[in-house]
């Protein structure tokens, strides 16, 4: 058992992230009560089965009335509808944090709903699977992830510290960056991907010369890799794509423009100009699995931290 951190933690949306957030809590007694709200009742009833939390509602604003942390797991599209919801209702001194998987889109929805009594800090672990829902979360899902806020100017370095504090006490690690700056990193190394993903399996699906059964019989692993990640949340995903759109855009006429010149190797028989970005792209990979971020080792990152309990 780790010791109480808050006396109520409120969370706003209970699928895949809110509820490993609410395995982790209980788990490690991070908080002496645990509020869980989500739009659907049948969501909160599930919820209540899993006894993620200790009291229950639908109301947002009835969640956070006593909270003194609050944290926003939904798509990144229902911020302002939430930071509506909760404003008028919370605690003076309480920290108001998020998960979302944009950042600049976020702060832009919520930061102007907030009260000035309030600490408003964003975050968003690195963690997560293709699946949702609060069957989906596990305890531990972020442990040595890391986990990056994005402060507004002028926020109290107290309370950024205690909800570092928090998520240190999940397992991850922390950083912190502007969020123009999080949103052009994760455009590159997360958006992409899955917009890659989407378009792969999308393409298979509408060719007429392969039939759906021969992409499902041969499938490689290599394909089989996409359609992990092209079997993500659709909600989230428009999202994302909608509210990281300049630098996704940014990102992907870059990729455009290289998948092009890749096209043209191929084209012209190229074969020194392939050999050497496969050579690049491999010494990447290499230098991932040398610092310790591949999770496809079976005990990645685990071992560690066991150790040590
Ligand atoms: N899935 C992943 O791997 C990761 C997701 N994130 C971010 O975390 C957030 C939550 O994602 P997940 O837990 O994966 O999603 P999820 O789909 O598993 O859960 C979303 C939750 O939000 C609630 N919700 C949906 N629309 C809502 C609305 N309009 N108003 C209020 N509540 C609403 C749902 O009832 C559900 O409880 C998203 O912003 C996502 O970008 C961050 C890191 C990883
Ligand atoms: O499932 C995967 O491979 C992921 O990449 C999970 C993920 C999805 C969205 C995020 O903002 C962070 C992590």
């Amino acid at each position: 058992m780790g010791e109480i951190m808050f006396d109520r933690i409120a969370l706003i949306g209970i699928g895949l992230i809110g509820s490993s957030i609410a395995r982790d809590v209980r788990e490690l007694g991070l908080a002496r009560h645990v509020t869980i709200s989500t739009r659907s009742e049948d969501t909160l009833k599930r919820a209540e089965e899993l006894a993620l939390g200790t009291d229950y509602t639908v109301s947002a604003a009835e969640a956070v009335k006593d909270a003194d942390l609050v944290i926003v797991s939904v798509p990144v599209g229902a911020s302002e509808s939430v930071a509506q919801q909760i404003a008028p209702h919370l605690k003076p001194g309480a920290i108001v944090t998020d998960v979302g998987s944009t950042k600049a889109s976020v702060i832009a929805q919520m930061a102007p709903h907030m009260p000035d009594n309030v600490h408003f800090i964003p975050g968003h672990p690195l963690a997560g699977t293709e699946k949702s829902g609060p069957d989906a979360g596990f305890a531990g899902l972020f442990r040595e992830r890391w986990c990056i806020f994005t402060p507004l100017p002028g926020t109290d370095a107290e309370a950024l510290e205690k909800l570092k504090d928090f998520w240190r006490a999940l397992g991850s690690r922390v950083d912190e960056m502007d969020a123009e700056h999080h949103d052009k990193v994760l455009a590159i190394v997360s958006h992409l991907p899955h917009i890659i993903a989407y378009n792969i399996v999308g393409t298979a699906d509408d060719l007429e010369t392969v039939t759906e059964s021969e992409v499902i019989k041969y499938s490689a692993s290599g394909f089989r890799d996409f359609t992990r990640l092209a079997a993500s949340d659709p909600t989230m995903w428009r999202d994302v794509c909608l509210h990281n759109k300049d630098a996704i855009l940014e990102m992907l006429a870059r990729f455009s423009e290289d998948l092009a010149s890749l096209q043209r190797a191929i084209r012209w028989g190229e074969g020194d100009k392939l050999f050497e970005l496969f050579s690049r792209t491999r010494a990447i990979r290499r230098s991932i699995v040398q610092a310790g971020q591949d999770v496809d080792a079976p005990d990645f990152g685990r071992h560690a931290l066991d150790q040590k309990k």
